[in-house]
């Protein structure tokens, strides 16, 4: 599927979304506060949620319950009311979403190169679906990628290998001319479990660690790097 005349290295690019694409922890924090507050809990700090993005949203809430109660994740999962509080949660969400969120500086260029490219354009984030959705719809970017797989999209999530090799097979690219691009240790994970390579930006949610240590095969600065590349 590659031509003669097409430079950049890759056939297919795989995107994480939050803290790669777009940065949405301060949305997802008064999402969470708007619940920890009608519950009457104490707020959770845009730090914390930094540290509680990557593993879905449900798993967040989780957390930031566990954290504003003083318990851990069991008891929280264990208690009767989380189903009623995920969807109070759900609807603070929605409504927040889009409202201050941001593509980082480069997206949309280097997602337009890209496609100049040939490159197939993908998004893997352990977001549940509907939010990702409704993410890539307020900053108009429904109709950039060529396949978007979240959370709940299929049986496993990140750092499962199911969702690159669904990618891999959906556009028949071998491993060699697939690049995943993320911000954190479980994309690192994922492409290392599909056997792909994988560039870090640093400008997003690690769980508080620097990405250096989840030793990816490039640290890149900015969007800018892939265009570079070609
Ligand atoms: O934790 C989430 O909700 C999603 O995070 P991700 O887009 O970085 O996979
Ligand atoms: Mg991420």
């Amino acid at each position: 599927m590659r031509g003669e005349h097409m430079a950049f290295p890759y056939d297919l690019v795989m995107f994480d979304l939050d803290g790669t694409l777009v940065e949405t922890a301060p949305e997802i924090c008064d999402a969470v506060n708007d619940t920890l507050h009608g519950l009457g809990l104490p707020a959770a700090s845009l730090a914390e949620v930094e540290r509680w993005i990557g593993h879905g949203t449900h798993e967040l809430l989780i957390a930031a319950l566990a954290c504003a109660t003083g318990t851990d994740a069991q008891a929280v999962r264990a208690s009767k009311g989380l189903a009623s509080t995920s969807a109070t949660f759900d609807k603070h969400y929605q409504r927040r979403c889009g409202t201050r969120s941001r593509l980082y500086p480069g997206v949309r260029e280097a997602l337009a190169f890209l496609r100049t490219q040939g490159v197939k354009l993908a998004v893997i984030t352990n977001k549940e679906a509907r939010y990702t959705d409704t993410v890539l719809g307020v900053h108009q970017l429904r109709d950039s990628f060529d396949r978007v797989i979240s959370g709940d999209s299929l049986p496993t999530k990140k750092p499962d290998p199911a969702c690159v090799h669904a990618c891999l097979h959906a556009f028949d690219v071998p491993k060699t001319r697939a690049l995943f691009v993320g911000d954190s240790s479980i994309d690192a994970a994922t492409a290392r479990n599909a056997g792909v390579e994988v560039w870090l930006l640093p400008h997003g949610y690690n769980m508080g660690a620097p990405i250096q240590q989840c030793r990816p095969d490039r640290v890149i600065a900015d969007f800018s790097v892939l265009a570079a590349e070609a």
